[in-house]
């Protein structure tokens, strides 16, 4: 299958379905989730960094406070949430904990991943976590989330997480093993893609709702995110989360289906930074450090000469050489202001000109599209 195993991939983001966690009743399944917690261990033995995005907290919530086994308007599944999210958090420590592996719960909002610096934001404290060695364990802040600002399933959240800290994998476990050419819950004989290379409108058409009960989106808003974790170069699969040990069975080659990016992956991230976000600003560069961005270095205050524009931190800017050529566009991680005052100055410096340890790189490599790769 494409060339790609789930053996290869370094950063793996795994989704997890409330249908899977949760039980009918409204209780965590402790003992499928401590399962899953040996295939983490396995996963960071490996060397891997790994990121759960956990749905479930309505579904643990509601029994709670009284709720069960009707359909919640919003305000109820706010509520639900905010009481079944604590309980979440408390099993991921209970069965990571068991392998010594720090959880941190991370609960974000639609705008959280979508608007340039709270993305940003968002992304610096996935990776500090990972660096660290902690599993992140995220869904989306349902409390403050209404209707109109909130993504409501995981599938997408989780497919946005994953483009977030450039995975090179996720996982959708669910209560399915993958795409078949119809629901085989109404069509038992349908036929089942072990691989997806392009999502056609044809495959779209495939796509039905979830079941009734706990779960929402269905096969919909997998599609949905297989769109967005390919764009950003990401592996995705669909896979049977029933079973215990669901991606130890992925890591030795079991059936799933899985939804391969068309290109090399820093290659349609740095596209998307290049093709999908405006330009707020320019730093013009010195010729060192444009040699060093055309060798896929990132860009060191020291070698900016000048700071052109109102951009904040997040925002794409454009670099141009002294010759007045583009270079890159990219993202910044100064805004102009501070950009100002740091440009010229070696990274030692840094902390004394602005007062705090910022970030050694005007713009990290990976938040740069050179010009010649976007045209
Ligand atoms: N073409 C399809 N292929 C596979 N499953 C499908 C398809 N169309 C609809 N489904 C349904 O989607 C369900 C999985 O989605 P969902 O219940 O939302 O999972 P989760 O809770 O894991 O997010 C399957 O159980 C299946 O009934
Ligand atoms: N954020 C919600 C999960 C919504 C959701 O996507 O559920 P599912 O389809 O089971 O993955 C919660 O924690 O209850």
């Amino acid at each position: 299958m494409s060339g790609f195993s789930l053996q290869q991939a370094k950063r793996i983001v795994i989704k997890i379905g409330s249908a899977l966690l949760v039980d009918e009743a409204g209780h965590v399944r402790q003992g499928w989730l401590n399962a899953l917690a040996d295939d983490i261990a396995v996963l960071k033995r490996m060397g891997k960094d790994v990121l759960v995005v956990s749905s479930g907290s309505i579904a643990v919530g509601r029994r709670h406070l009284g709720l069960a086994g009707q359909s919640l308007k919003l305000e109820e599944k706010q509520a639900s949430a905010a009481t079944g999210q604590i309980r979440l958090a408390h099993a991921y420590q209970q069965a990571l904990g068991h392998y010594e592996i720090t959880v941190a719960q991370i609960l974000v909002t639609l705008a959280d991943t979508e608007e340039r610096r709270r993305h940003l934001n968002a992304r610096n404290t996935m990776l500090q976590l990972l660096s660290l060695g902690a599993v992140p364990v995220i869904n989306e802040n349902d409390t403050v989330a209404t209707e109109e600002i909130r993504y409501g399933d995981n599938d997408r959240l989780a497919a946005r997480v994953a483009t977030m800290v450039s995975a090179d994998a996720l996982i959708l476990l669910s209560d399915i093993d993958g795409l078949y050419a119809a629901d085989p819950r109404k069509n038992p004989d349908a036929e089942h893609f072990p691989e997806v290379t392009q999502i056609t409108e044809e495959i779209e058409a495939m796509a039905g709702d979830a079941p009734e009960g706990i779960s929402t989106g269905g096969m919909v808003t997998k599609l949905a995110a297989a769109k967005i974790a390919v764009s950003g170069g990401c592996h995705m699969a669909i896979a049977l989360g029933t079973e215990k040990h669901p991606v130890q069975h992925l890591l030795d080659g079991g059936r799933c289906t899985w939804f391969r990016p068309g290109d090399r992956p820093m290659t349609a991230r740095k596209k998307w930074i290049a093709g999908t976000l405006k330009t707020v600003g320019e730093v013009v560069v010195d010729a060192g450090a444009a040699k060093a961005l055309m060798a896929g270095k990132s860009l060191l205050p020291a070698g900016i000469r000048k700071v052109a524009g109102r951009f904040d931190r997040g925002d794409a800017i454009q670099v141009t050489d002294m010759d007045g050529r583009k270079v890159a566009v990219g993202l910044a991680a100064y805004g102009a202001e501070e950009a100002e005052r740091v440009i010229g100055r070696k990274t030692s410096e840094i902390k004394d000109i602005l007062g705090y340890e910022g970030r050694m790189e005007m713009i990290h490599a990976d938040d740069l599209a050179l010009q010649d790769a976007v045209e």
